[in-house]
């Protein structure tokens, strides 16, 4: 373990009464920004990136562009995993291109919403997973900024949605495999909605059906498989073997896991 920010309290041999203060108390988001910076010292001038989504990714998305503006980056080409990315990016004068133009990335910074004890995640929570799966897959490099809460045994293991993008055309129809696939795993399945009730709709124009799982998948890859094989669905959450690194922001300081 890594710890590679002040530690939170110090205690001096001098002092007479070496009580330590007590460690500050983090917000959540101030863990979020703290791994977001972390992230960003692996940038280096000429590297074409892919820009993560979310409230930690935002962070390095704001970092990167903090430092194009004081020059002490250059020559950074964007590749942005979402429309709201995209938007962010471009307000803090980014550049940007696309996957088209460059196939292949040099690093991806972005958060997850699980990430088990072998590096695998749960992204998508936020609705971005069909880019961000394919622009983190294309980088030589990915590095994933979380605070500690996202640390679970196993995917699933947060009893929060393991999300699935599935085509709108009977979305039904698809949830309902899904579902008959994913029994063993005591799964229910639910389609997310937005803000005011409606159907929630990705950038790609398709839908999410949430996974709620009440046992460990065991083997992913199989686990994978069978959800790709489903006609209706376009991509799932789960980012087996793709993070080279993870930071992990905590009470505890920041610990940095390689693959
Ligand atoms: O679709 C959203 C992305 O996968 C996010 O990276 C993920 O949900 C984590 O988001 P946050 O940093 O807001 O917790």
């Amino acid at each position: 373990m890594a710890l590679t920010y002040d530690p939170l309290f110090i205690t001096s041999d001098k002092s007479p009464i070496n009580i330590p203060s007590p460690p500050p108390t983090l917000t959540q988001d101030e863990l979020k920004r703290i791994a977001a910076y972390k992230a960003v010292d692996y940038v280096k001038s000429n590297m074409v990136l892919g820009l993560g989504t979310g409230s930690t990714a935002k962070h390095a998305v704001d970092r990167i562009g903090e430092l194009l503006r004081q020059n002490k980056l250059k020559n950074i080409v964007g590749i942005p995993t979402s429309k709201k990315t995209q938007e962010q990016a471009l307000s803090l004068n980014i550049p940007l291109s696309d996957l088209d133009s460059h196939p292949v990335i040099d690093l991806s910074i972005d958060g997850a919403d699980e990430v088990d004890p072998f590096l695998n995640l749960v992204k998508g929570r936020g609705g971005s997973l069909l880019r961000e799966k394919m622009i983190e897959g294309a980088s030589k490099k990915f590095v994933v900024i979380v605070d500690e809460t996202k640390m679970v045994e196993h995917l699933g293991g947060s009893k929060l949605a393991v999300p699935v993008e599935v085509v709108p055309f009977c979305w039904k129809f698809t949830a309902e495999k899904l579902r008959e696939v994913m029994e063993g795993y005591g799964c229910e399945v639910k389609v997310r909605l937005g803000e005011e009730g409606e159907v929630f709709v990705t950038d790609n124009g398709n839908y999410i059906v949430d996974m709620y799982l009440e046992k460990d998948m065991g083997d992913l890859s199989v686990v994978s498989d069978e959800i790709l094989r489903l006609p209706g669905v376009v991509e799932h959450g789960m980012f087996l073997d793709m993070a080279s690194t993870v930071i992990v922001a905590g009470e505890f300081g920041v610990e940095i896991k390689n693959k």
